[in-house]
Protein backbone atom coordinates (compact mmCIF):
# COMPACT_ATOMS: atom_id res chain seq x y z
CA UNK A 1 0.00 0.00 0.00
CA UNK A 2 1.27 3.57 -0.69
CA UNK A 3 1.49 6.04 1.98
CA UNK A 4 1.93 9.71 2.17
CA UNK A 5 5.72 9.58 1.91
CA UNK A 6 5.46 8.87 -1.87
CA UNK A 7 3.52 11.32 -3.92
CA UNK A 8 2.69 9.19 -7.20
CA UNK A 9 3.70 11.45 -9.98
CA UNK A 10 2.44 9.13 -13.24
CA UNK A 11 0.70 5.75 -13.43
CA UNK A 12 -0.08 3.37 -16.84
CA UNK A 13 -0.85 0.08 -17.27
CA UNK A 14 1.81 -1.34 -19.58
CA UNK A 15 2.33 -5.36 -20.21
CA UNK A 16 -0.17 -6.48 -17.89
CA UNK A 17 1.20 -4.80 -15.44
CA UNK A 18 2.13 -0.69 -14.14
CA UNK A 19 4.72 1.57 -14.72
CA UNK A 20 4.52 4.18 -12.19
CA UNK A 21 6.43 7.45 -11.32
CA UNK A 22 6.76 8.51 -7.73
CA UNK A 23 8.45 11.78 -5.97
CA UNK A 24 9.35 11.90 -2.17
CA UNK A 25 11.34 13.80 0.38
CA UNK A 26 14.84 11.81 0.22
CA UNK A 27 17.17 11.61 4.01
CA UNK A 28 20.10 10.81 2.32
CA UNK A 29 19.77 14.35 -0.36
CA UNK A 30 17.81 16.43 1.46
CA UNK A 31 15.69 17.28 -1.14
CA UNK A 32 13.24 15.96 -3.74
CA UNK A 33 13.88 12.61 -5.45
CA UNK A 34 11.88 11.27 -7.93
CA UNK A 35 12.18 7.27 -9.53
CA UNK A 36 10.26 5.60 -12.19
CA UNK A 37 9.02 1.47 -11.30
CA UNK A 38 7.84 -0.95 -13.56
CA UNK A 39 5.51 -3.70 -11.42
CA UNK A 40 4.96 -7.09 -13.79
CA UNK A 41 1.85 -8.86 -13.56
CA UNK A 42 1.42 -10.59 -10.53
CA UNK A 43 -0.55 -12.70 -7.77
CA UNK A 44 -0.96 -10.62 -4.71
CA UNK A 45 1.20 -12.04 -2.13
CA UNK A 46 4.13 -12.73 -4.73
CA UNK A 47 7.21 -11.38 -3.43
CA UNK A 48 9.44 -10.22 -6.56
CA UNK A 49 13.03 -9.89 -7.63
CA UNK A 50 14.40 -6.61 -8.80
CA UNK A 51 16.40 -4.82 -10.97
CA UNK A 52 17.56 -1.35 -10.31
CA UNK A 53 18.57 0.38 -13.45
CA UNK A 54 20.96 3.56 -12.94
CA UNK A 55 21.30 6.30 -15.93
CA UNK A 56 24.35 7.69 -17.56
CA UNK A 57 24.87 11.55 -17.70
CA UNK A 58 22.06 13.87 -18.45
CA UNK A 59 19.75 11.11 -17.93
CA UNK A 60 16.26 11.36 -15.58
CA UNK A 61 14.39 8.72 -14.01
CA UNK A 62 12.34 8.51 -17.09
CA UNK A 63 15.52 7.92 -19.77
CA UNK A 64 15.33 4.04 -18.96
CA UNK A 65 11.72 3.76 -18.79
CA UNK A 66 10.77 5.58 -21.80
CA UNK A 67 13.82 4.22 -24.32
CA UNK A 68 15.30 1.23 -23.60
CA UNK A 69 12.19 -1.29 -23.96
CA UNK A 70 12.79 -3.24 -20.99
CA UNK A 71 9.13 -3.43 -19.76
CA UNK A 72 7.71 -6.41 -22.29
CA UNK A 73 10.86 -8.71 -21.09
CA UNK A 74 10.49 -7.58 -17.30
CA UNK A 75 6.98 -8.47 -17.41
CA UNK A 76 7.39 -11.91 -19.26
CA UNK A 77 10.63 -12.55 -16.46
CA UNK A 78 8.47 -11.40 -13.32
CA UNK A 79 10.91 -8.55 -12.22
CA UNK A 80 10.34 -4.98 -10.70
CA UNK A 81 12.30 -2.40 -12.28
CA UNK A 82 13.51 0.36 -10.71
CA UNK A 83 15.01 3.19 -11.91
CA UNK A 84 16.16 6.54 -9.71
CA UNK A 85 17.20 9.98 -10.88
CA UNK A 86 20.63 11.00 -11.86
CA UNK A 87 21.01 13.10 -9.22
CA UNK A 88 19.44 15.64 -6.97
CA UNK A 89 17.97 18.74 -8.70
CA UNK A 90 17.25 22.39 -7.96
CA UNK A 91 19.18 22.37 -4.87
CA UNK A 92 20.57 26.02 -5.48
CA UNK A 93 24.20 24.82 -5.32
CA UNK A 94 25.89 27.49 -7.16
CA UNK A 95 26.37 26.38 -10.66
CA UNK A 96 24.66 22.98 -10.43
CA UNK A 97 23.10 23.11 -13.94
CA UNK A 98 26.17 24.75 -15.77
CA UNK A 99 27.86 21.60 -17.16
CA UNK A 100 25.80 18.80 -18.48
CA UNK A 101 29.20 16.64 -17.20
CA UNK A 102 29.13 17.46 -13.80
CA UNK A 103 26.20 18.54 -11.39
CA UNK A 104 22.87 17.99 -12.15
CA UNK A 105 22.26 14.81 -13.76
CA UNK A 106 25.82 13.43 -12.96
CA UNK A 107 26.08 12.53 -9.38
CA UNK A 108 27.88 9.80 -9.98
CA UNK A 109 26.31 7.39 -7.24
CA UNK A 110 28.69 8.64 -5.31
CA UNK A 111 28.82 10.37 -1.41
CA UNK A 112 29.92 13.60 -1.66
CA UNK A 113 32.63 14.83 1.02
CA UNK A 114 33.27 18.16 0.03
CA UNK A 115 31.12 21.29 0.12
CA UNK A 116 28.74 22.53 -1.10
CA UNK A 117 27.96 18.81 -2.86
CA UNK A 118 28.09 16.95 0.42
CA UNK A 119 25.16 18.15 1.71
CA UNK A 120 22.64 16.89 -1.22
CA UNK A 121 25.01 14.61 -3.29
CA UNK A 122 24.60 11.33 -1.46
CA UNK A 123 23.43 9.38 -4.60
CA UNK A 124 25.56 5.97 -3.17
CA UNK A 125 23.57 6.25 0.29
CA UNK A 126 20.43 6.89 -1.62
CA UNK A 127 20.20 3.97 -4.24
CA UNK A 128 21.54 1.32 -1.87
CA UNK A 129 20.23 2.00 1.06
CA UNK A 130 17.13 4.26 0.84
CA UNK A 131 15.34 3.85 -2.21
CA UNK A 132 16.26 0.10 -1.48
CA UNK A 133 14.36 0.28 1.66
CA UNK A 134 11.53 2.60 0.07
CA UNK A 135 10.35 0.14 -2.71
CA UNK A 136 10.61 -3.02 -0.17
CA UNK A 137 7.87 -1.44 2.09
CA UNK A 138 5.90 0.17 -1.17
CA UNK A 139 6.34 -2.67 -3.48
CA UNK A 140 5.77 -6.52 -3.95
CA UNK A 141 9.64 -6.72 -3.61
CA UNK A 142 11.98 -9.39 -2.34
CA UNK A 143 15.38 -7.41 -0.76
CA UNK A 144 16.64 -10.71 -0.80
CA UNK A 145 16.46 -10.74 -4.55
CA UNK A 146 18.32 -7.39 -5.84
CA UNK A 147 20.23 -6.87 -9.32
CA UNK A 148 22.04 -3.70 -10.54
CA UNK A 149 22.58 -2.59 -14.08
CA UNK A 150 23.58 0.78 -15.24
CA UNK A 151 24.74 2.43 -18.70
CA UNK A 152 27.92 5.04 -19.18
CA UNK A 153 28.36 6.47 -15.50
CA UNK A 154 25.18 4.47 -14.72
CA UNK A 155 27.58 1.36 -15.20
CA UNK A 156 30.15 2.78 -13.39
CA UNK A 157 27.13 2.91 -10.30
CA UNK A 158 26.45 -0.59 -11.01
CA UNK A 159 29.89 -2.09 -10.71
CA UNK A 160 30.59 -0.11 -7.38
CA UNK A 161 27.23 -0.73 -5.63
CA UNK A 162 27.11 -4.11 -6.91
CA UNK A 163 30.91 -4.84 -5.75
CA UNK A 164 30.36 -2.79 -2.49
CA UNK A 165 27.23 -4.66 -1.51
CA UNK A 166 27.26 -8.08 -2.53
CA UNK A 167 24.95 -9.12 0.41
CA UNK A 168 22.69 -6.88 -1.34
CA UNK A 169 22.83 -7.56 -5.04
CA UNK A 170 23.31 -10.79 -6.42
CA UNK A 171 23.77 -9.61 -9.87
CA UNK A 172 25.62 -7.09 -12.06
CA UNK A 173 25.54 -6.23 -15.46
CA UNK A 174 26.72 -2.63 -17.13
CA UNK A 175 26.26 -0.97 -21.17
CA UNK A 176 29.27 0.65 -21.84
CA UNK A 177 30.24 1.54 -17.75
CA UNK A 178 33.19 4.30 -16.93
CA UNK A 179 35.68 1.45 -16.03
CA UNK A 180 38.12 3.33 -14.38
CA UNK A 181 36.75 7.01 -13.59
CA UNK A 182 39.86 7.64 -11.77
CA UNK A 183 41.60 7.48 -14.80
CA UNK A 184 39.49 9.40 -16.95
CA UNK A 185 37.89 12.65 -17.97
CA UNK A 186 34.41 12.88 -17.00
CA UNK A 187 35.52 10.93 -13.49
CA UNK A 188 38.22 13.19 -12.97
CA UNK A 189 36.32 16.00 -13.20
CA UNK A 190 33.44 14.55 -10.77
CA UNK A 191 35.55 13.26 -8.35
CA UNK A 192 37.70 16.51 -7.80
CA UNK A 193 34.66 18.62 -7.16
CA UNK A 194 32.75 15.62 -5.34
CA UNK A 195 35.53 13.78 -3.18
CA UNK A 196 38.61 16.66 -3.24
CA UNK A 197 41.57 16.28 -4.52
CA UNK A 198 43.08 13.11 -2.62
CA UNK A 199 42.80 10.51 -4.79
CA UNK A 200 43.09 7.77 -2.29
CA UNK A 201 39.48 8.89 -1.78
CA UNK A 202 38.77 7.99 -5.34
CA UNK A 203 39.67 4.39 -4.92
CA UNK A 204 36.16 3.47 -3.26
CA UNK A 205 34.47 4.55 -6.46
CA UNK A 206 36.50 2.76 -8.99
CA UNK A 207 35.32 -0.24 -10.84
CA UNK A 208 38.65 -1.20 -12.55
CA UNK A 209 40.07 -1.10 -8.65
CA UNK A 210 37.20 -2.63 -6.90
CA UNK A 211 37.79 -5.77 -9.40
CA UNK A 212 41.23 -6.05 -8.85
CA UNK A 213 41.28 -5.63 -4.87
CA UNK A 214 38.35 -8.21 -4.46
CA UNK A 215 39.17 -10.80 -6.76
CA UNK A 216 38.99 -13.92 -5.17
CA UNK A 217 36.61 -12.55 -2.20
CA UNK A 218 33.71 -10.93 -3.87
CA UNK A 219 31.92 -14.06 -6.39
CA UNK A 220 29.24 -11.75 -7.82
CA UNK A 221 28.86 -12.11 -11.57
CA UNK A 222 28.67 -9.34 -13.84
CA UNK A 223 27.60 -9.50 -17.24
CA UNK A 224 28.93 -6.11 -19.78
CA UNK A 225 27.98 -5.38 -23.03
CA UNK A 226 30.30 -2.79 -25.06
CA UNK A 227 29.97 -1.57 -28.46
CA UNK A 228 32.83 -1.12 -30.88
CA UNK A 229 31.40 2.05 -32.23
CA UNK A 230 31.16 3.84 -29.21
CA UNK A 231 32.69 6.98 -29.54
CA UNK A 232 33.32 7.57 -25.82
CA UNK A 233 34.92 4.14 -25.28
CA UNK A 234 38.43 5.29 -26.08
CA UNK A 235 38.64 8.52 -23.99
CA UNK A 236 35.93 8.21 -21.18
CA UNK A 237 34.81 4.42 -20.81
CA UNK A 238 38.44 1.91 -20.96
CA UNK A 239 35.91 -1.23 -21.52
CA UNK A 240 39.22 -3.06 -22.49
CA UNK A 241 40.69 -2.26 -19.18
CA UNK A 242 37.96 -4.95 -17.73
CA UNK A 243 38.67 -8.05 -20.51
CA UNK A 244 42.37 -6.94 -19.13
CA UNK A 245 41.64 -8.38 -15.78
CA UNK A 246 41.10 -11.94 -17.58
CA UNK A 247 38.77 -11.87 -14.32
CA UNK A 248 36.05 -15.33 -14.06
CA UNK A 249 33.15 -13.08 -12.49
CA UNK A 250 33.23 -10.85 -15.87
CA UNK A 251 31.12 -12.10 -18.76
CA UNK A 252 32.55 -8.91 -21.69
CA UNK A 253 30.26 -8.57 -24.81
CA UNK A 254 31.60 -6.48 -27.78
CA UNK A 255 29.32 -5.73 -30.50
CA UNK A 256 30.78 -4.22 -33.88
CA UNK A 257 28.55 -1.16 -35.61
CA UNK A 258 27.07 -0.07 -31.86
CA UNK A 259 27.69 3.00 -30.29
CA UNK A 260 26.45 4.60 -26.89
CA UNK A 261 22.58 5.38 -27.22
CA UNK A 262 19.45 3.60 -25.70
CA UNK A 263 19.44 1.83 -29.39
CA UNK A 264 22.26 -0.30 -28.31
CA UNK A 265 21.00 -1.07 -24.91
CA UNK A 266 17.26 -1.79 -26.36
CA UNK A 267 19.00 -4.03 -28.58
CA UNK A 268 20.67 -6.31 -25.70
CA UNK A 269 18.49 -5.40 -22.49
CA UNK A 270 16.35 -8.43 -23.15
CA UNK A 271 19.66 -10.76 -22.00
CA UNK A 272 20.60 -8.26 -18.96
CA UNK A 273 16.93 -9.08 -17.64
CA UNK A 274 17.36 -12.74 -18.75
CA UNK A 275 21.04 -12.69 -16.99
CA UNK A 276 19.66 -11.23 -13.90
CA UNK A 277 16.10 -13.02 -13.72
CA UNK A 278 18.45 -16.51 -14.08
CA UNK A 279 20.42 -15.57 -10.87
CA UNK A 280 17.70 -13.94 -9.14
CA UNK A 281 15.16 -17.15 -9.23
CA UNK A 282 17.87 -19.65 -8.71
N1 LIG B 1 25.19 15.77 -24.06
C1 LIG B 1 26.30 14.96 -24.35
C2 LIG B 1 25.96 13.50 -24.46
C3 LIG B 1 25.27 12.96 -23.27
C4 LIG B 1 25.06 11.46 -23.41
O1 LIG B 1 25.39 10.85 -24.38
N2 LIG B 1 24.51 10.87 -22.34
C5 LIG B 1 24.33 9.46 -22.36
C6 LIG B 1 25.04 8.88 -21.19
S1 LIG B 1 26.77 9.29 -21.26
C7 LIG B 1 27.45 8.65 -19.84
O2 LIG B 1 27.01 8.61 -18.78
C8 LIG B 1 22.87 9.11 -22.36
O3 LIG B 1 22.48 8.06 -21.91
N3 LIG B 1 22.07 10.01 -22.89
C9 LIG B 1 20.62 9.88 -22.90
C10 LIG B 1 20.07 9.45 -24.22
O4 LIG B 1 18.84 9.46 -24.34
O5 LIG B 1 20.82 9.02 -25.10
C11 LIG B 1 26.96 15.42 -25.59
O6 LIG B 1 26.43 16.36 -26.16
O7 LIG B 1 27.97 14.83 -25.99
Amino acid sequence: MIDTELELLESHACFGGVAQRYQHVSASCQAPMRFSVFIPPHQSGDKLPVVTFLAGLTCTDETFMTKAGAQRYAAELGLILVAPDTSPRNTRIPGEDKDWDFGSGAGFYLDATEAPWAKHYQMHHYVTSELSALISQHFPMSSQRQGICGHSMGGHGALVCGLHHPEQYQSISAFAPVSAPSQTPWGQKAFSHYLGPNQNQWRWYDGLELLQDSAGTNHTPILIDQGRDDPFLEKELKTEWLGALRDDRLRLRWHEGYDHSYFFIASFISDHLAFHAQILRS
